[in-house]
């Protein structure tokens, strides 16, 4: 049955239930699939620390932070990070003792190649911390997913081509993921090659609030150098090329022996139209299309969506005949990163001289709707909780996208925190409307341990996950963010996403919070 653009959305919409069935005395793991795959997900720069140890070579992150102290929240860096690089034996003790299956963790690939290129050299130090993970792991029991790309490319090939920009990263991503498969894939049956293409280009290129940092000059909050109307583009483009030339050579040299499968992970926002009016339902198509549909669509069908090409015009990469072939059809499995929501209305024709990504879709997205938000919102101004999306988004990507295998990569929130005497004195200020709880900063280890609100996040998110698993969504894992408190991008360590508590003043000590404890039970029952 062929569904129109709003026929689709409305339909997803109908079938929508207002909450899932489970209540959380029913939520466990014997209510998914057997086989279902429970983790936690981490990346190499918001985790490893040991940036210029064991002969790793710098990345655009290690230069972002250390040239842009004003763009990190607390003008912190990845330098230390959560140390585990040093640490990781107890991580890995941690996850087993939750009872977890899975670790999605990410390679850095400047440890691998230093200089970024094979002729460079490749990094034994490197190699060997990589091959001490995964042992590890696995003699726990635990199944390695791994990330190759992760946001921290090389700094020497910024340097030398300017990185994503350049078609010449293609092939030196390419010989990357070679080594890596060849080094570590008789034990690693996952790959993802790149995480979150879309915040890579839109975050590095359009809005320059991660490295390399570029946007227009007159983007807020301004960058030295960029052009927000083409360069997400092109690096998007190039991420899709190194991607497919990855994932042929995986097919074509080692998947047959080896036995892995390997995909990519997306993020999407779920899209709730302003109002039901054809022009916002239509708006939400668009919003979609270049948030999601732009990785989707050339995944699927080669090309980019048609919105997309008709509204950036000759600013958007054109895919060659064989480029196209190389890209469809790119993958065994997405990954899927879901947060949050917006409501999306449309925004009428603009003469605006200035061209950017952010502005293209002729969209406007808001978490609110007449004053109301979306759902609460947690500590991250960016991050209103909406668990129905996720429903919504995956039920989207069934019926869009022919039913592909999905593994949910990342699902995790933030709660609120305020200064405690601050909240006390000024709490009329901070009166969020439809904020459940509150968890203000606390002025002790023990009440830090207590995050209800992401364990009533994470409930709701998975019963909501159930639910699509029962309308027919090939869904096969679930990965929350994170497994630790950990150098969370231009928030630095001011947001906690971790489910375990990292103790930044007392030597990065690790405890379980209370939402550790619910998912040691929930996958005990
Ligand atoms: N952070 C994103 C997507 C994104 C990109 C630009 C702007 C906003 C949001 N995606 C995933 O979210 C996770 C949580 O992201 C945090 O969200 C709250 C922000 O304040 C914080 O800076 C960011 O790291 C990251 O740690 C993962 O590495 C990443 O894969």
């Amino acid at each position: 049955m062929e569904l129109g653009k709003g026929g689709l959305l409305f339909f997803v919409f109908l079938l929508g239930s207002s909450s899932p069935c489970a209540t959380s005395a029913e939520l466990g793991r014997s209510g998914f699939p057997r086989g279902f795959v429970f983790g936690t997900a981490s990346s190499a720069y918001q985790y490893e620390g040991a940036s210029r140890e064991g002969d790793k070579g710098p990345s655009i992150w290690d230069n972002f932070t250390h040239m842009h102290p004003e763009k990190i929240a607390d003008r912190s860096n990845g330098d230390v990070a959560v140390d585990s690089y040093h640490r990781y034996k107890e991580d890995v003790a941690i996850m087993k003792d939750m009872g977890l299956d899975a670790y999605r963790f990410s390679i850095s690939w400047p440890r691998i190649l230093p200089n970024g290129r094979l002729s460079g050299g490749v990094n034994r130090e490197g190699i060997k911390y990589y091959n001490s993970l995964i042992d590890e792991l696995i003699a726990k029991g635990l199944q390695p997913f791994v990330t190759l790309f992760h946001w921290d490319s090389p700094q020497a090939l910024e340097d030398r081509y300017g990185g994503f920009l350049s078609y010449h990263v293609v092939g030196d991503f390419r010989d990357y993921a070679e080594i890596c498969f060849r080094e570590f894939g008789d034990r690693v049956k996952h790959w993802i090659t790149f995480n979150e293409p879309w915040s890579y280009s839109a975050g590095g290129y359009a809005m320059g609030i991660l490295a390399p940092g570029r946007c227009s000059r007159w983007e807020e909050p301004g960058c030295g150098a960029g052009n927000s109307g083409r360069e997400p583009y092109v690096v998007a483009h190039h991420q899709l090329l190194a991607h497919a030339a990855a994932v042929a050579v995986y097919r074509r040299k080692y998947q047959s022996f080896q036995k892995g499968k390997i995909g990519i992970t997306l993020v999407s926002n779920w899209m709730v139209p302003y109002s039901n009016s054809k022009s916002n339902t239509d708006a939400v198509e668009r919003a979609l299309d270049f948030m999601y549909g732009w990785f989707m669509d050339a995944l699927t069908k080669g090309d980019y969506p048609f919105n997309m090409r008709a509204l950036v015009k000759d600013r958007l990469p054109k895919f060659t005949r064989k480029q196209s072939r190389l890209v469809k059809g790119s993958f065994d499995f997405i990954g899927l990163n879901y947060y949050t929501a917006r409501y999306v209305h449309d925004l009428p024709r603009s003469n605006r001289v200035h061209k950017s990504y952010s502005t293209d879709s002729r969209t406007n997205a808001t978490v609110t709707r007449n004053g109301i938000p979306i759902g609460p919102r947690a500590a991250s101004s960016w991050l209103y909780i909406y668990p129905r999306g996720i429903r919504d988004l995956l039920l989207y990507t069934k019926t869009k996208y022919d039913n592909p295998v999905i593994f949910i990569t990342e699902n995790g929130e933030t709660p609120f925190y305020f200064l405690k005497p601050l909240f006390k004195r000024y709490s009329e200020f901070f009166r969020i409307p439809g904020v459940s709880e509150l968890d203000k900063t606390t002025s002790s280890l023990e009440e830090a341990l207590e995050d209800k609100m992401r364990i009533d996040y994470h409930r709701k998110h998975l019963s909501f996950v159930q639910e699509a698993i029962r309308e027919g969504v090939d869904v096969r894992g679930y990965f929350a963010w994170s497994l630790l408190d950990n150098f969370e991008w231009f928030a630095g360590y001011t947001v906690r996403f971790g489910i375990n508590y990292v103790d930044y003043k007392d030597d990065l000590k690790r405890y379980p919070k209370s939402s550790s404890l619910w998912f040691r039970k929930f996958l005990r029952s």
